[in-house]
């Protein structure tokens, strides 16, 4: 049975994509049979993972809304025990479409559900915002783990994506724990960074990954070669800190 993780937060250009993708990755690399799912209309872990969205035929599109099976938009990369569900751009449709839909929140839990035998991790790449595909996402899940940039309005919005969370907690899911939050784009040198990790660490109390996710040009670069980090430029610091990432969350998994 897998761990289901959803990579939420409805702010943008966090770091959700630059995570899912690599520590999709490094569980792959490191044995687990991994499956990165999508769901974002921008669709950037789908064409991080090097997959032409052009050439797609069934996506999380079709899952969400043309009651497509999970299995069927199953595309294997060329990436160590990692395969993903991609996304394509008319899933920006799906949030006001889904509204029609029976069971509307449960719509990927259910598609998910008969791929959950073959996969150690799922992990599943959330858009920027709060809309019933990130209610999908985290009624899916068993755990959500929160990006956050280190920045100054690092915490703005954090205490509506905890409301979410918990209302889909309490309304379909009472399993959703919380994964950790990962402190993204991290550059030491700047005081503000350090101000901004001491106030996360106040606001989710032991919840937070010991390790940080350096800030980097070489993760910037990796998705145009439609690389994770790991296949991209292995040593590289961004790519060690995602691979002791994965380590953090195996140890907490076992
Ligand atoms: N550690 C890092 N160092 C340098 N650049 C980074 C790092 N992490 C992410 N980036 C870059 O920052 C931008 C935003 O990252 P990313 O796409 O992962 O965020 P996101 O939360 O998925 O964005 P969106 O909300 O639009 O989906 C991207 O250009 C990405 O390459
Ligand atoms: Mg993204």
């Amino acid at each position: 049975m897998s761990k289901v993780i959803a990579v939420a937060n409805q702010k943008g250009g966090v770091g959700k994509t630059t995570s899912a993708v690599n520590i999709a990755a490094w569980l792959g690399a490191k044995g687990k049979r991994t499956l990165l799912v999508d769901i974002d209309p921008q669709g950037n872990s789908t064409s991080g993972v090097g997959l032409d969205r052009r050439s797609l035929k069934t996506t999380t599109y079709d899952i969400l809304i043309n009651g497509a099976k999970g299995a069927d938009a199953v595309v294997k990369t060329a990436f160590e025990k990692l395969s993903i569900l991609p996304s394509s751009a008319d899933l920006a449709a799906a949030e006001i479409e889904l509204a029609d839909i029976p069971a509307r929140e449960a719509v990927l839990k259910n598609a998910l559900a008969p791929l959950r035998a073959e996969y150690d991790f799922i992990l599943i790449d959330c858009p920027p915002s709060l809309g019933l595909i990130t209610t999908n996402a985290l009624n899916a899940a068993d755990s959500v783990l929160i990006p956050v940039q280190c920045e100054y309005y690092a915490l703005e919005g954090l205490s509506q994506l905890m409301n979410s969370v918990q209302a889909v907690k309490r309304r379909y899911n009472e399993r959703l724990e919380l994964e950790g939050v990962l402190l993204t784009m991290y550059d030491g040198r700047l005081n503000l960074t350090q101000q901004v990790v001491t106030e996360i660490k106040k606001y989710f109390p032991r919840k937070v990954f010991s390790t940080v996710i350096p800030r980097t040009v070489r993760l910037s670069e990796a998705p145009s070669f439609g690389q994770p980090i790991l296949y991209y430029d292995r040593s590289n610091k961004g790519s060690q800190a995602y691979g002791a990432l994965v380590d953090e969350i195996l140890k907490k998994n076992r």
